[in-house]
């Protein structure tokens, strides 16, 4: 119990954190003024005065004060003798937040958590101090403080966090929120990584996996400002639902520039369909070969010489000669490369012959024989212009031609299986699926180099396809990547089973870690839905879960899945937090029908998201990566049979919770749950 000595301590302590939140919202809000005052009329030129307009916006965005959350959640206090290693004096105290804050003589008031000291904040500890000898963390309601907790440094064992259990517990309300003033060491292992290092990170429904790749994200911005700046980060995620679930966080951290997409956004949208097991075998890696080979077989032998007329002379380059210049060329550059260097070699050796007759040629002249009628009809015989719809279209389209470049790749049956059963008569009224756009995207980067990011965050890699995961790994060739997943949580027919494979698709090296202490579901529920683990994921260790929550199942056996339902939902309206109803998605209509008939406010979550309600009706095929309050199943069974991995879909389903799952079910479970 603390003496009340304590308590008045306390109470001082508190006001004076208090007196220092106010002087730095005072001093970000005149930074924000003196940002708004900065003028771009100081630009040369109207496209410079424009890129500074847009650079000062960001920045007066970025200095936005938001009420809601703190300016600092905690505060370090280094022993006097403690050394940085960076040759500067540390200074006795730090507070660590959001971002920096500084008064007009440029002391720092809040210092941001992504800056090299503040890593002491998430890493120390009493084995390893890191030259703290207190940490403070704070509470806060709405932006004001409302207590803080210490943790000396000084080799005692910590007990639990209060604020972190508090901040676990809090109801969910709403799209993801940031962790920065929680994130675990483990995580922090993972944010932190160094900008070159690709890093995969297999973990548990609720272990953070999210929340670390877009913090990591904030953090490389930061460190890499400028490079990443010109380069780019992109967050991929599985759909458009979850990207504006994720939405808020990367602006909650400051960073109003980065880049959401699905995959479709990346590869474009598909126009058709077809069945899953020919869209597996399309996301083989094995049709990247099948591609290649189908590319250059677009190589011909040269019908003719080349016969370049100038005035009154005439330079012949025999058949066999340019035959020779092409398959020294072959498979030396990207295809489209290949086209121009070969018209250049042509030109060279018209050139070499003019020269041998005494003349004189400079540049233009070489440029000009590149260019000629002559040297184009030769290139465009043997080294034939083509793009990646077209040679899709043949490949899919004409039998002879895909079993010449499947030849010793695939079998017959797999070739007739991608044969299209009436081949579109023309390339422009193909439809492409979804499988079709990650092989025309290895064509066209076979055609010509497709341009790099600095980093790319990909988010439940787990089921991307070899093909997609190869896309992706193009578009950050020249950067680094956070991948993040869980292999029990793969729903395709297409998911890979090895973080080793993805990193190879990717063609990156890195690290795979994993995290395994769930941060949402709460240890009754989760252990319930890992039942299902050794048949969805035989390899994978159960998952741990910090959030006792006793109390948080409910498996009922019922009548009527509907009335029990509605039934189920009322019982959630009467507690705090958001209420997600997930059914298979056959069932959805349906459902949605008696909600509406008993009075039930609900939305229903499609693709594209879902804006307010308290109550959404979710099918179970976009369930992944959110999370309700609570969460109400309805009939497992149903989810279960319409896909081929259905019970991993399940499992995805069970671990959406973070207070309360009821399982409604008329007809038996499966097996593991009974
Ligand atoms: N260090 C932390 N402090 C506080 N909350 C955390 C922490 N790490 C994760 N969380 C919370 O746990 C929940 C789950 O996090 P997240 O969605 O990132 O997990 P995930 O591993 O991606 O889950 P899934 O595999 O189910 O998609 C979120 O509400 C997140 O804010």
């Amino acid at each position: 119990m603390p003496g009340e000595a304590d308590v008045v301590d306390a109470q001082q302590v508190l006001e004076a954190e208090r007196a220092h939140l106010k002087g730095a919202r005072e001093a970000l809000r005149r930074m924000r003024e003196h940002a708004e005052s900065l003028s771009a009329d100081a630009a040369g030129d109207w496209v410079s005065k424009q890129v500074l307009e847009s650079l000062l916006d960001q920045r007066v965005r970025a200095l936005a004060d938001h009420p809601d959350t703190p300016l600092f959640f905690g505060r370090l206090d280094h022993r006097a003798d403690a050394d940085p290693g960076t040759g500067e004096d540390l200074p006795q105290a730090v507070h660590v937040g959001r971002r920096h804050v500084h008064d007009e003589e440029g002391l720092a008031l809040v210092l941001d958590w992504r800056a090299p000291v503040a890593r002491a904040f998430y890493q120390a500890g009493p084995r390893e101090p890191m030259g703290v000898a207190r940490r403070r963390r704070f509470g806060f309601d709405r932006g004001e403080l409302t207590g803080f907790e210490d943790e000396p440094l000084d080799g005692r064992e910590l007990g639990p966090s209060r604020l972190l259990t508090e901040e676990v517990e809090r109801p969910r309300t709403g799209p993801m929120r940031d962790i920065v003033a929680t994130i675990q060491p483990e995580q922090d292992v993972i944010v932190r990584a160094a900008l070159p290092d690709t890093v995969c990170v297999q973990g548990a429904p609720g272990t953070g996996k999210t929340a670390v790749g877009l913090h990591r994200a904030a953090y490389l911005l930061f460190t890499h400002r400028e490079r990443l700046g010109r380069s780019g980060v992109l967050i991929v995620g599985p759909n458009r639902a979850f990207l504006s679930y994720i939405a808020s966080v990367l602006p909650a951290l400051g960073e109003v520039r980065v880049d959401q997409a699905t995959v479709d956004d990346l590869l474009g949208v598909p126009t058709g369909t077809e069945p899953l097991s020919t869209a597996a075998l399309k996301g083989d890696v094995r049709l990247a070969a099948v591609l290649r080979k189908a590319l250059w077989m677009h190589l011909d032998k040269p019908e003719t010489g080349l016969l370049f007329v100038k005035g009154g002379s005439r330079y012949r380059i025999p058949a066999d000669e340019i035959r020779e210049l092409v398959s020294s060329l072959r498979g030396t550059t990207r295809y489209a490369a290949g086209r121009n260097t070969l018209a250049q070699r042509l030109a060279h050796r018209v050139l070499v012959q003019m020269e041998q007759r005494g003349e004189a040629p400079d540049d233009r002249v070489h440029d000009a024989v590149a260019r000629s009628k002559a040297v184009k009809a030769v290139v465009d015989q043997v080294w034939p212009k083509v793009t990646p719809q077209q040679v899709l279209h043949r490949l899919l389209g004409d039998a002879e031609f895909l079993a010449r470049a499947a030849k010793g790749l695939l079998d017959e049956e797999e070739q007739a299986a991608l044969l299209w059963a009436k081949a579109p008569r023309s390339v422009r009224s193909a439809r492409w699926t979804s499988a079709d756009l990650a092989l025309l995207d290895e064509l066209a980067d076979l055609i010509e180099r497709t341009g790099s990011l600095g980093h790319l965050v990909v988010d439940e890699a787990q089921d991307l396809s070899p093909m997609q995961l190869r896309a992706l790994g193009r578009r950050c060739a020249t950067g680094s990547a956070t991948v993040l997943g869980d292999l029990a949580q793969g729903t395709t027919p297409w998911a890979v089973r090895s973080w080793r494979d993805v990193l190879v698709h990717l063609g990156k090296e890195g690290e795979v870690t994993e995290l395994t202490l769930g941060f949402r579901v709460p240890r009754e529920v989760l252990e319930y839905a890992a039942r299902l683990l050794p048949s969805v994921a035989p390899g994978l260790a159960a998952p741990q879960s910090l959030r006792a929550g006793t109390g948080a199942l409910s498996v009922r056996r019922v009548r009527d899945v509907h009335d029990a339902a509605v039934t189920a939902v009322l019982e959630a309206q009467a507690r705090d937090g958001s209420i997600g109803v997930v059914v298979a998605d056959g069932r959805l209509a349906d459902l949605a029908a008696v909600l509406e008939g008993n009075g039930v406010d609900h939305a229903v979550l499609t693709p594209e998201g879902v804006e307010g309600e308290r109550v959404h009706l979710v099918p179970a095929s976009l369930a992944k990566g959110l999370e309700y309050d609570h969460v109400v199943v309805a009939e497992p069974a149903e989810i279960v049979e319409a896909e081929e991995r259905g019970l991993a879909r399940l499992y995805v389903v069970l671990t959406r919770a973070v207070t309360s799952l009821t399982v409604l079910h008329r007809a038996p479970l499966p097996g593991a749950l009974a």
